[in-house]
């Protein structure tokens, strides 16, 4: 199973803590995120990722490549709801194609636990 891993940097920490929780589960999966959520997880677990461009050069948008071309299974996205990012067209767009895709997409850490559990609960 490959599923993408992505915070913006108000919830990176929220991200670390959670991957930890979950550190046996997704070592279970193939993993993707963003360049420096990736950088920040590979630091803080054991976790191997497959590191995509930073967020605002492009690394949405080639995970939603990767969405729309059937690769990926599941998004955890912990977006920051009180900042405005600069690339927010193409936040939107990843969030988009998700729902094009019906791709599981899980953007709170209570979600993205169900979005966990219900993937390997599937795969099992
Ligand atoms: O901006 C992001 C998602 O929109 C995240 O990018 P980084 O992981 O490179 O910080």
């Amino acid at each position: 199973m490959r599923l993408a891993l992505i915070a913006h940097d108000e919830k990176k920490d929220d991200l670390i803590e959670f991957a930890r929780d979950h550190e046996e589960l997704l070592s279970e999966a193939e993993l993707m995120a963003t360049g420096t959520t990736g950088k920040r997880l590979m630091e803080a677990t054991d976790l191997d990722i497959e590191r995509k461009a930073s967020g605002p050069l492009g690394g949405d948008m080639q995970i939603g490549g990767e969405i729309a071309d059937g690769d990926c299974e599941g998004l955890i996205f912990l977006r920051d709801p009180l900042t405005a990012q600069p690339h927010e067209p193409d936040v939107s767009a990843l969030l988009r194609i998700c729902d094009v895709h019906d791709t599981p997409l899980a953007t709170n850490e209570t979600s993205a636990t169900f979005l966990l559990e219900g993937l390997f609960a599937d795969d099992r």
